[in-house]
């Protein structure tokens, strides 16, 4: 299948995605209380909004499939740079151009923090950003929420060990 059936493909079927909202916890520096950073990407295209690393699940794909394919595509970071969190999966449910879509996050802590991101054309900036910074550049509600959502489970782990 080319690339223009692909999209064709996937604009008829409904607007699915799929990727990971993905957090390091810095390391060696002291005090910071709160040492989460979520990755956030900016398009190079449209209106250049900024989201984690996420994208259309392929025909036959399952969601964590595509999950880390999209984030291994848009961030150059694969599996084996990846700790997949358990118990946290947020459904967001929003249009685009008139049509319903749905994302799925996983969440997922980039094991080495000093791993590099590589960003592919389809994003033209990155961010490691602290939740407020996170929810500014992500600007919708839902997605603030999701973010949100992320922290307090990282925290509630933190807080168990
Ligand atoms: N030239 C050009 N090309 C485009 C454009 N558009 C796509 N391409 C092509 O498609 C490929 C991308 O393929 P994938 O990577 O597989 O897909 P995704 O990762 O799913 O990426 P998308 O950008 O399609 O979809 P969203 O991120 O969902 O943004 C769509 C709208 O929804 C808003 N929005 C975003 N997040 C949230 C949220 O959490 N909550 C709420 N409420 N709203 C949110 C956002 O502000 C925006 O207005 C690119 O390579 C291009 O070739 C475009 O405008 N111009």
């Amino acid at each position: 299948m080319t690339s223009t059936q692909r999209r064709k493909c996937q604009w008829e079927m409904a607007l699915r995605a799929c990727g990971f909202i993905v957090f390091r916890r810095l390391v060696g520096c002291f005090p910071p209380p709160d040492k989460i950073e979520f990755l956030l990407l900016q398009t190079s295209y449209g209106k250049h909004h900024w989201t984690p690393p996420k994208g259309h699940v392929d025909p036959g794909e399952d969601d964590l499939t595509t999950a880390l394919r999209e984030t291994k595509e848009e961030a150059g970071l694969g599996a084996e740079h990846l700790r997949v969190i358990d118990g946290f999966i947020h459904e967001l449910h929003y249009e685009v151009r008139g049509k319903p879509k749905e994302v799925l996050y996983r969440l997922a802590e980039l094991r080495d923090p000093g791993t590099a991101v590589t960003l592919s054309n389809e994003h033209q900036d990155y961010r490691w950003a602290k939740l407020e910074e996170a929810c500014t550049l992500a600007q919708h509600e839902d997605m603030q929420e999701t973010l949100r959502a992320a922290h307090r489970h990282v925290q509630a782990q933190q807080d168990k060990q």
